[in-house]
């Protein structure tokens, strides 16, 4: 058990160790971002914004999800959207799949990487998927093993990482123990949730120890939701666990429609400043951003959640 530990404690300070130089950004706006918008956005705002983040230096967009619209009607017109986006042949474009159902359809319109999610707590599990995390593995190993089939990428989200809103707090050992089956059924990559943003410094830093003793940093991104305002300190604790894939939503958007008061993603624009504030190189141009967060909160009646956007845009205005 101490062996296992002094491992564990050895390789995240191995982690530590890389240097920074790079971090690659998840943009999942269009998707996680707007799941939860009461009012429905015209399929051609969502197209329109697809087609501006493409232009922003941006290597990978989850546009929309393959969900029952009957649980997310925000995303009923997956197929219209991932059909009429422009595809840019250097950017990925995700869309969010539960089910053999809602992978079919992704096929059908020429997706080429799916995600797949499975929750650490039994609560979400049922609210969000309505099954419990076991039969959530079963579905998700029908999903894979067909999308590969297709030559189709599969990426897994692990959600709830640090705390449930319907299970309270959630043990590292149960988030690294799903890590571990959704690398072995062929994800390439997995997205850590902290789903309603309760994370801190340590949990975080504890959830990454545990998960880096069964997989590399070069597997693992972060997700963090900002409802706490500890987004950018978690992600920071995650970069220095290793982690060099971040996932966020521009101007802040979203939110789960089955988790009750989680606000959005950590806004893109907050999360590209602090990295070139740290000399990283994330290929992204954050005048096209603020661009784009400007565009996406006047389309849907609100003003940016990024406080980066608000700063910036209040200069150019000045000008
Ligand atoms: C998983 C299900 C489908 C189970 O939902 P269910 O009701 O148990 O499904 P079912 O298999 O019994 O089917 C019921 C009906 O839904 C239809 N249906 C079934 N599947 C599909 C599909 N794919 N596409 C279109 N239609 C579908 C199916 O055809 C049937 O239609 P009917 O015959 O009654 O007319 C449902 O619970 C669901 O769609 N859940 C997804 C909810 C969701 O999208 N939540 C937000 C995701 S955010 C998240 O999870 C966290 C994350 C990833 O962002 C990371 C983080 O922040 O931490």
């Amino acid at each position: 058990m101490a062996t296992r530990f002094l491992s564990t404690v050895r390789k995240f300070s191995e982690k530590s160790t890389r240097s920074l130089r790079e971090v690659k950004i998840v943009e999942v706006g269009p998707r996680d971002g707007l799941q939860n918008e009461k009012t429905i956005v015209p399929t051609q705002v969502k197209i329109d914004f697809i087609n501006q983040l493409s232009q922003t230096g941006l290597k990978s967009i989850e546009v929309t999800s393959f969900v029952s619209p009957r649980w997310v009607p925000q995303m009923g017109d997956n197929t219209e959207v991932f059909k009429a986006i422009d595809k840019h042949p250097e950017v990925s474009y995700p869309v969010l799949v539960p089910n053999t159902l809602g992978l079919e359809s992704a096929i059908a319109v020429g997706v080429k990487e799916i995600a797949v999610f499975i929750s650490a707590s039994e609560g979400f599990s049922k609210k969000n998927t309505n099954c419990s995390i076991e039969e959530g593995l079963k579905r998700t190993k029908k999903v894979i093993s067909a999308a590969r089939e297709h030559n189709i990428k599969v990426r897994g989200y692990v959600s709830c990482v640090v705390g449930c809103p319907y299970d309270g707090f959630i043990k590292p050992s149960d988030v690294a123990r799903l890590t571990e089956s959704l690398l072995n059924l062929g994800c390439y990559e997995i997205s850590l949730g902290d789903t309603i943003g309760v994370g801190t410094k340590t949990s975080i830093q504890n959830v990454i120890k545990r998960v880096l003793a069964i997989g590399s940093a070069s597997q693992i991104a972060i997700h963090c939701h900002d409802t706490y305002g500890q987004a950018l300190v978690n992600i920071c604790t995650a970069l220095d666990g290793g982690v060099r894939v971040v996932d966020s939503s521009v101007s802040g958007l979203g939110g789960c429609p089955y988790a009750k008061g989680a606000s959005g993603n950590v806004a893109t624009e907050d999360l590209v400043y602090m990295l070139h504030g740290l000399g990283v190189n994330t290929g992204v141009d954050l005048n096209r951003l603020i661009d784009v967060g400007q565009f996406i909160s006047k389309a849907i009646g609100r003003s940016t959640g990024s406080k980066v956007n608000e700063a910036m845009y209040k200069k150019l205005e000045m000008h």
